[in-house]
């Protein structure tokens, strides 16, 4: 990395670490990045203030109900339709529902992490399919993919097919939205709402930003959720407060780029911007000759989050039996039968384990939901060895799958005094379709050969008529 380089990412560093945001999950939120460049007591005046442009972004249809509809008004410098032609671009290693490229896997299969990227790979570059369902054009199921980058973007991106959430594993990423700036690092995730454009930029890792970073690379999973947009779970009996709670996820403010590519921005130097649109399964660009992060002013509850999982309010057992893992529940994509996700967002985080008599780690079980694990850090309690940070295991409709048997051996044996988990961090995205895997998923050279040996050689104890 040049010298050059490092500065930057230092700087870039500084510049996350500064940032303020706006609290609450689901809120009507407002933000101007210049004083009274918000109208008030209307949407579109006549004249917007400061000579900007009004747009509504509709994140719903305009007569969903109230709980349900998303929208939020953007005062830019230019309005987003101007723009030039999208033409076809290469979609590299991204991939769509429907997926036909491979018959649905019965068999219980895991991946370790994405080998290294070509130098020069920004985020978009970097994002690799590993499955899916649904149809992104019927606004249906959801993706599976992850990412491993080395670069910063330049371009920007924007997703037609469905909202993101990033889930980082390695390395910070900074997050230019049209909404504002957010941070996250591995331990957060961040939302990106369908349609809304963004620019990824690379900060390398926390623990060495003194400006010795010597290579910022990152790498972490997207669930693209073609559907509902996530929201927070219903609670029931758990009450008014718990799991994830609304106040921790937090906004951005507003923040514009000021650019054009004929000098008449804040910033002459800029070029033309390549603006990327994922569109029905395939990506599209256009060359703008002026940033569309351009938006100085807006307000509404269609906006990108940042969430930090280590918040979330574990509940668990203070009697016996392993609970369902639906009570560790981020957000889900509900769809139109009550209580069937399209996509539920799931974390195991640090907790302790207290019941009494009980086999404390996941059981051994058949599921009619779909669910790909991916691991933040750490180990895993339920597996011993083999699903790594940056790795991911996908346990289709009722393949049986549970703890290997290392850990059913260990847990079965174990003292049952009050035991912390606090050595790892993992996540489910659980579906209500299989997930089929794309043809490089099938068939890459990280796919584990021998998954299903973790399970071999766990002992007949069973003996009719007498006690093991
Ligand atoms: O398979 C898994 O590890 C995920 C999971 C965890 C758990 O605690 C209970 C059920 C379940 O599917
Ligand atoms: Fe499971």
């Amino acid at each position: 990395m040049s010298g050059d380089a490092r500065t930057s990412a230092t700087a870039l560093r500084k510049t996350a670490e500064a940032l303020t945001y706006l609290s609450g999950f689901g809120n009507e939120h407002s933000s101007e990045a210049v004083p009274g460049a918000l109208p008030h007591g209307r949407n579109s005046p006549q004249r917007v203030p400061l000579g900007l442009y009004a747009e509504q972004l509709s994140g719903s249809a305009f007569t969903e109900p109230r709980a349900h509809n998303r929208r939020s008004w953007l005062y830019r410098i230019r309005p987003s339709a101007a723009h030039p032609d999208f033409t076809r671009t290469d979609n590299g290693t991204l991939r769509s529902a429907p997926f036909t490229e491979s018959v649905p896997d019965p068999n219980r299969l895991r991946w370790n992490p994405l080998p290294e990227p070509a130098p020069g790979t920004d985020f978009l570059a970097g994002l690799w399919t590993l499955g899916g369902n649904g149809d992104a054009t019927r606004r249906t199921g959801m993706a599976v993919h992850l990412y491993h980058a080395n670069s910063s973007m330049r371009r920007v991106f924007s997703d037609a097919d469905g909202e993101l959430l990033i889930v980082p594993e390695h390395g910070g990423l900074l997050l230019r939205t049209e909404f504002g700036l957010l941070h996250v690092e591995p331990g957060h995730v961040a939302l990106i709402p369908r349609g809304v454009r963004f620019r990824v930029e690379l900060l390398g890792d926390a623990s060495d930003d003194d400006g010795r970073t010597t290579h910022p690379t990152a790498r972490g999973y997207v669930c693209e959720n073609y559907g509902a947009p996530f929201q927070l779970p219903d609670l029931g009996p758990i009450g008014a407060n718990g799991l994830a709670n609304p106040r921790d996820f937090r906004a951005p403010v507003a923040a514009y780029e000021d650019e054009e590519g004929d000098g008449h921005g804040g910033n002459t130097a800029a070029g033309p911007v390549e603006v990327v649109n994922k569109f029905c399964g395939n990506l599209w660009t256009a060359m703008y000759d002026h940033s569309p992060l351009d938006v100085v002013a807006w307000h509404g509850n269609h906006v990108p989050y940042t969430y930090d999982l280590r918040l979330f309010n574990v509940l668990g057992t203070i009697s016996y039996d392993h609970p369902d893992p639906s009570i560790f529940t981020v957000l889900t994509s509900p769809s139109d039968t009550p209580g069937l996700a399209g996509v539920d967002f799931v974390v195991f985080a640090p907790r302790w384990l207290v019941g009494e008599d009980t086999f404390r780690p996941p059981y051994f079980h058949r599921n009619v939901m779909s669910e790909y694990m991916g691991l933040i850090e750490g180990a895993y309690d339920a597996k011993a060895e083999g699903f790594v940070p940056g790795g991911g295991s996908l346990h289709n409709m009722m393949s049986a799958h549970g703890p290997d048997r290392e850990t059913f051996e260990r847990a079965s044996a174990a003292e049952l005094r009050p035991q912390k988990i606090d050595d790892g961090l993992a996540f489910m995205f659980e579906t209500r379709w299989p997930v089929t895997a794309t043809a490089q998923a099938a068939h890459a050279e990280h796919l584990q050969a021998s998954y299903d040996d973790v399970w071999q050689g766990l002992e007949r104890h069973f003996r009719a008529g007498g006690r093991p």
